[in-house]
């Protein structure tokens, strides 16, 4: 394998606010069965102002959205999974099939929540009616195996606002609870300074999203746009605004934001009681701003620093490992955490360096199933195939003996 540096990249690693609803767009969801096409309600926001709401506005923010399902899903600590995306053969078009399977898999594994179209979804491969498609059919998977609780989180971050707001949109649609966005980059050097493009950006989704927003911070994957702790804690502030991924792996910019966004309200998980095989045995706590770190590699340094578990490509293939390593943390076990810390950390360095390509590759080796990612990435030659595999070797003997 080529020699990389430890920086994540999307070239190495792949890598509601229902209530804050401009009025045009309820009125426009609630009488088209939520199926018509919103791009003409559209509106434009008020300009941003320096705070985004009252305490009476955001103290029941979790408690008053609203799924058109009924079903209320808060993003309570643990590990959430950016979902591979897998495509036939031959033809590339999508494997809804294993795309349902797979979603199950992890369930079953103990994950806390589903994410379509991060990084590892590849949704930058995906027309926005696969999107959709690749949302609902997880959504109904987990639904009919039981895990009508769980979260679905759907990458929805686009070049202009315009298409991430059509793309939370969609993603409500087809049963996506919350959006984890990314900032525009494409245009980064006709930005503002001091961030105010940015910030101007993710207030206006947030403003108009049916879902609320979790914020992606990965500066290898929008053209080094890094967000700063100042930029994101004041983001935190907006009621549609529900959490970050920190992708940038920087530990001090997590514990800043997880000390100044923590304890300002807290609700509590009410898994369905038709939910047989929901692992959740008691309520859990959902933290007001969820804080999440965006690779497995530091799991246990986030958690020290206050975060509340991870978002991370590694748990397609080890979800059981990094489930334990989280839960380790959080019954302050650390020397067993950092026992199997090192071992997901080494299985990340794999997933880093394979990116999609690497990790798809590694599963259809251990796993039987993974494929490849779509043209043009390239498909691994037979010798390449044999390195992923044996790069996931220690880790996958972990999983297999939890
Ligand atoms: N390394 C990351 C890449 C994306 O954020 C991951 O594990 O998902």
């Amino acid at each position: 394998m080529a020699p990389h540096n430890d920086a994540p990249s999307p070239t190495g690693s792949y890598t509601s606010g229902f209530n804050r609803l401009p009025s045009t767009y309820h009125h426009s969801v609630l009488t088209s069965g939520l199926m018509a096409d919103h791009l003409s309600t559209l509106e434009p926001h008020s300009p941003l102002s320096s705070s985004f709401s009252t305490s009476s506005e955001t103290s029941d923010f979790h408690t008053s959205r609203r799924r058109p399902d009924g079903i209320q899903r808060p993003l309570i600590p643990g590990v959430y999974v950016p979902t591979l995306c897998f495509f036939e053969e031959g033809t590339e078009d999508l494997d809804v099939p294993t795309i349902a399977r797979h979603a199950v898999r992890l369930a079953r594994a103990g994950v806390a929540g589903i994410a379509t179209q991060g990084s590892n979804g590849e949704a930058v491969h995906l027309s926005h009616s696969e999107r959709r498609l690749v949302t609902s059919t997880t959504r109904q998977a987990l639904d009919a195996a039981g895990f009508a609780h769980m979260p679905v989180i759907v990458g929805c971050g686009a070049q202009s606002t315009r298409e991430t707001v059509q793309l939370c949109r969609d993603a409500w649609e087809s049963g996506g609870d919350y959006a984890l966005v990314l900032p525009p980059s494409y245009y980064a050097g006709l930005f503002a300074p001091q961030m105010e493009t940015v910030v101007k950006y993710f207030t206006e989704v947030a403003d108009a999203s049916p879902i609320p927003i979790i914020i992606y911070n990965f500066p290898g994957a929008a053209g080094g746009l890094d967000l700063s702790s100042d930029v994101i804690i004041k983001l935190s502030q907006h009621p549609n605004i529900v959490g970050v991924k920190l992708t940038c792996g920087n530990t001090g910019k997590l514990n800043r934001i997880a000390s100044a966004t923590r304890n300002t309200k807290a609700t509590t998980a009410t898994p369905s009681a038709s939910d047989s095989t929901n692992p959740t045995t008691t309520a859990q706590t959902a933290p007001d701003f969820l804080v999440l770190a965006g690779s497995a590699d530091f799991t246990v340094q986030s958690m020290v620093a206050g975060g509340h578990g991870i978002l991370a490509g590694l748990a397609n293939i080890a979800p059981r490992a990094c489930v334990r390593t989280v839960e380790l943390c959080q019954s302050g076990r650390l020397a067993e955490a950092q026992a199997l810390q090192e071992v997901v950390a080494r299985g990340d360095w794999t997933a880093i360096q394979g990116g999609v390509v690497g990790s798809k590759s590694g599963m259809q080796g251990w796993m039987g199933y993974g494929g490849y990612a779509r043209s043009p990435l390239p498909r691994p030659t037979q010798e390449q195939a044999r390195q992923w595999k044996e790069g996931f070797r220690e880790l996958v003997m972990l999983e297999k003996s939890l």
